[in-house]
């Protein structure tokens, strides 16, 4: 017969595995145990000598009893006790076993019949996962509604090239974990990071959605070398010492107005044409003609080899062009000019592995996109050309994009140079940090791409489908408990970590409070750098 009482008097609750199979294991704990969806178990399988580790995925009432109805049926309360004969159905996902020689393997086996089941293991049970982790520390092992202290989890700078995605509904911590993120990155200094905030608050901190008020990567004074930012905002770059950002006309193609405007296919086939023409020479050229009555033959300019490219484009399209090359250069002067770009500094910075934080608040969702496809294609560019000239790796970079469904959805020729990213950018050293609250709205083929997947409370069926089914270790079996994440907490699935873990990601603020205190610099190092 199993008891449903633990089986030993210890404080750890300790159970027995009944069932099921290689990729499921069911036990049963008394009616009134207090186990949770996201639990994490031990399984010691004294016969084979392995240690099983599982996860609590479901957890149902059960019951001896050969009547299915006997809790249904009027005044059972006196003919059924709840005693050992009614008690709780826990299913569990296996998560891989230690071996005899320690190592850890994917679950290819069953633990044996009545192996016994520890509800609560600690920080020693983990030690091996601790081996496993990477550079880029994020959060804590979570187990139910706690944290296995001691575990800390830590992604792998090498595989950052290869596409990462973050998903997160609104509120659910999106903010918070993409702070997090750069702040270890500054600190392991691994990689280079590209990321552009329009809403001015990762720099300096500001308000988070609920209101609270938050801290921001400055205030991350410890690991301030590993950070460059560059700003608009002109009383940030006095108070603060920051870099201004700025992009010249010779930054642009005639492709990066198809972000700023929605062109028509005639419109879309001319900028076709002028395909990698230097920026200053287009916007001179469209500024300078009249093309009411633009014929190449008469055409007396000083840009005779564009003029020819464009023989056969009627006036109409050519005409919105010349609009839309105006609109470019009136409406964004406070970022773009006609000599002097920030990009060499921006690249520069990347290639000593900081994080570049472009800071644009108040800036139009198309003008934000603007300057995050300028700065990519060069990148792109810089890193295709790489492999040609130099025998060493490129440096690698990440670069995030917020609201990836803007650019990274089905189909749209507007957005071009991130579907390169994401398709071929990993062979140059160059990923994606996709971060959306709408996966269902990514294109799969993109998805397809991403190799770390944080997913954090997801409440949308299709989204959660849809993650399942791209990211490369099984998330099916955690569907309830990706939708009962509570904020801050993610399911991380990435390569080289053996299994999907779940992770409190830490507070921001408390946790580069404790890793300025970590590097015990003087307290007042901050301030004469004009940091706070
Ligand atoms: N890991 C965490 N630990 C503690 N509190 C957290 C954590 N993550 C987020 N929070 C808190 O939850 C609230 C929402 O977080 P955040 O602003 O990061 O959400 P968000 O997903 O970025 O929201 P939005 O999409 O609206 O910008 C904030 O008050 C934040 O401090």
């Amino acid at each position: 017969m199993t008891h449903l009482h633990p089986i030993d008097n210890d404080d750890s609750a300790k159970y027995r595995l009944i069932g099921n199979s290689v990729l499921s294991y069911r036990f049963i704990v008394p009616h009134d145990a207090r186990i949770y969806v996201g639990d994490l178990l031990k399984i010691t399988d004294r016969t084979k000598g392995l240690t099983f580790y599982a996860k609590v995925s479901d957890i149902c009432h059960a019951c001896n009893f050969a009547d299915p109805r006997w809790d249904t049926r009027p005044y059972t309360g006196r003919f059924y006790e709840m005693g050992e004969d009614v008690f709780l159905g826990v299913e569990a996902v296996p998560l891989g076993y230690l071996d005899e020689g320690g190592r850890f393997r994917k679950p290819n086996t069953v633990p044996s019949k009545f192996s016994e089941v520890v509800a609560d293991p600690d920080a020693v049970d983990f030690a091996f996962l601790r081996e496993e982790m990477g550079e880029i520390e994020v959060g804590l092992l979570k187990n139910g509604r706690g944290v296995v202290e001691g575990v800390p989890v830590a992604l792998h700078a090498r595989v950052m090239a290869q596409h990462m995605g973050v998903f997160a509904t609104t509120g659910m911590g999106k903010s918070n974990f993409m702070k997090v993120f750069s702040a270890s990155c500054m600190k392991a200094r691994e990689f280079g990071m590209l990321i552009v905030d329009p809403h001015g608050e990762y720099a300096t901190g500001g308000r988070s959605s609920t209101g609270d008020p938050t801290r921001g990567l400055l205030h991350y004074t410890a690991g301030g070398d590993g950070l460059a930012v560059f700003t608009i905002d002109q009383k940030k770059l006095k108070k603060y010492h920051l870099n201004r950002l700025w992009l010249e006309y010779d930054d642009i193609r005639a492709s990066d107005l198809n972000i700023l405007f929605d062109h028509s296919d005639p419109q879309h086939d001319v900028l076709e044409l002028l395909g990698d023409l230097k920026g200053s020479d287009l916007i001179a050229f469209f500024e300078e003609t009249d093309f009411v009555d633009f014929d190449v033959e008469n055409y007396t300019g000083g840009f005779k080899w564009i003029a020819q490219k464009l023989r056969t484009s009627h006036p109409g399209p050519l005409n919105v062009l010349k609009r839309h090359f105006e609109i470019l250069t009136r409406n964004n002067d406070s970022f773009f000019r006609k000599e002097g770009s920030a990009i060499p500094e921006i690249i520069k910075a990347l290639d000593e592995n900081k994080v570049v934080l472009i800071d644009i608040p108040a800036m139009s969702e198309r003008s934000e996109l603007f300057v995050l496809s300028v700065i990519t294609r060069k990148i792109m560019a810089r890193h295709r050309e790489w492999g040609v000239d130099k025998e060493e790796e490129p440096p690698q970079v990440l670069i995030a994009i917020e609201e990836a469904q803007r650019v990274l959805g089905t189909g749209g020729r507007r957005t071009q140079v991130f579907r390169e990213a994401a398709m071929e950018g990993r062979k140059f050293g160059v990923g994606l940090c996709v971060i959306t609250q709408q996966p269902k709205n990514i294109d799969p083929r993109v998805l397809a791409q991403l190799n770390t997947f944080v997913v954090m409370g997801l409440g949308d069926r299709g989204d959660r489908d849809i993650i399942a089914s791209s990211a490369k270790q099984d998330l099916s079996q955690m569907d309830t408990e990706i939708q009962t994440l509570d904020t801050g907490e993610a399911v991380i699935s990435t390569l080289k970590i053996p299994f999907p873990v779940s992770t409190k990601i830490h507070a921001f603020d408390p946790y580069i409070q404790k890793l300025n205190q970590d590097t015990r610099r003087p307290i007042d190092d901050g301030l004469k750098r004009g940091f706070f």
